[in-house]
């Protein structure tokens, strides 16, 4: 038997359109799984089949090795956390918290409002009304709605995009502080790579309703397993051995293989290879100078200001080796 959360040659399609093909992974209790992908990749249907709110066409959803086929999306007892928050305007934030506790006594109920607002961060809030919190807040709060009933696992469908990108740093973190402490089973719908890495133990890249690779962050920025995969995760250029070891790598490739060009994988260096700039733009910490490299093709290497001339010297100082 499995422990924890298994998808089992899972297919979900809408009418004649496959949106998710054949997904099988598994997210072992306490671990968070994200699901990472461009949109339209099948991340939030993957997920709203797990949560019982899409019906299979092929495979099935197990939890501790029992298929929840037929099992309500309210009895298969997964905390459930969307974009927009979704809290009760009516209610102050200890009633929205308290929501699902209802077989609890009152007291008992007040206890666990406290632990939930301490754990997200929001002491002293439960006689706030929603109406009066930001955005970010409010997420907190959803959070702790949905972490009161002490859940099997929770589900999270891009819980922090309608935030601004600072907030969404600084609470994807807080996130992952959260579910670790509370050693939650989740499962993290995001298209953004950084909160993938942040908040998940491994990631699951889904393009156009496949599963591409499922591995650890660390794991997914040095190895890439495919091509697509590299490309998705922001290598732009995929070089020959040759093309490699003439900007200064080191290393060999196998026959058949190719170097994925990752961000990060092409320095500055005073004594590199001269390249042409292509062109320069600002990103939030740094700037990216496109390079036209020896075979043609463009790259980016990072720079902490803007360059003043035609060209830059630069080294290859790693990669992924990749099937080309
Ligand atoms: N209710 C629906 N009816 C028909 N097609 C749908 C429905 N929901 C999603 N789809 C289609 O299924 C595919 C996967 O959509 P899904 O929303 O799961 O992707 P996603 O990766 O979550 O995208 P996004 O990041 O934009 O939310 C897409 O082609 C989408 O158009």
């Amino acid at each position: 038997m499995v422990a924890g959360l298994e998808v089992r040659g899972v297919e979900v399609r809408y009418g004649a359109a496959v949106a998710v093909e054949d997904v099988s992974l598994v997210v072992e209790p306490g671990t968070v799984v994200g699901l990472l992908g461009p949109s339209g990749s099948g991340k939030s249907t993957l997920l709203r089949a797990i949560a019982g709110l899409e019906p299979l066409t092929a495979g099935s959803i197990l939890w501790e090795g029992d298929d929840l086929a037929g099992v309500k999306v309210f009895k298969r007892n997964f905390g459930l956390v969307f974009q927009d928050a979704q809290l009760f305007p009516t209610m102050t934030v200890g009633r929205n918290i308290a929501y699902g506790l209802g077989k609890l006594p009152r007291p008992a109920q007040q206890t666990r409002v406290t632990e939930m607002l301490e754990l997200v961060g929001l002491p002293g809030f439960q006689d706030r009304r929603v109406t009066e919190l930001s955005g970010g807040q409010a997420q907190r709060v959803a959070l702790a709605r949905s972490l009161a009933p002490t859940p099997r696992a929770l589900l999270l469908d891009e819980p922090l995009s309608a935030l601004d990108t600072g907030l969404r740093r600084r609470l994807a973190e807080d996130l992952a502080r959260i579910l670790r402490e509370s050693r939650t089973t989740a499962v993290y719908v995001t298209h953004d790579q950084q909160e993938a890495y942040t908040v998940a133990d491994r990631v699951a890249v889904l393009t156009e309703g496949h599963l591409l690779q499922l591995a650890d962050p660390e794991t997914l920025r040095h190895a890439p397993a495919t091509r697509e995969v590299a490309a998705f995760l922001g290598a732009r250029a995929f070089v020959t051995e040759a093309v490699a070891r003439s900007l200064g790598w080191d290393g060999s490739l196998a026959t058949g293989e190719i170097l994925a060009v990752l961000p990060g994988s092409l320095v500055l260096a005073d004594d590199g290879v001269e390249v042409e700039v292509l062109d320069q733009g600002y990103t939030v910490d740094d700037v990216e100078i496109g390079v036209r490299l020896p075979d043609g093709q463009r790259a980016v290497v990072s720079s902490s200001d803007r360059v003043d001339a035609s060209s830059v010297r630069v080294r290859l100082t790693g990669g992924a080796p990749i099937p080309a």
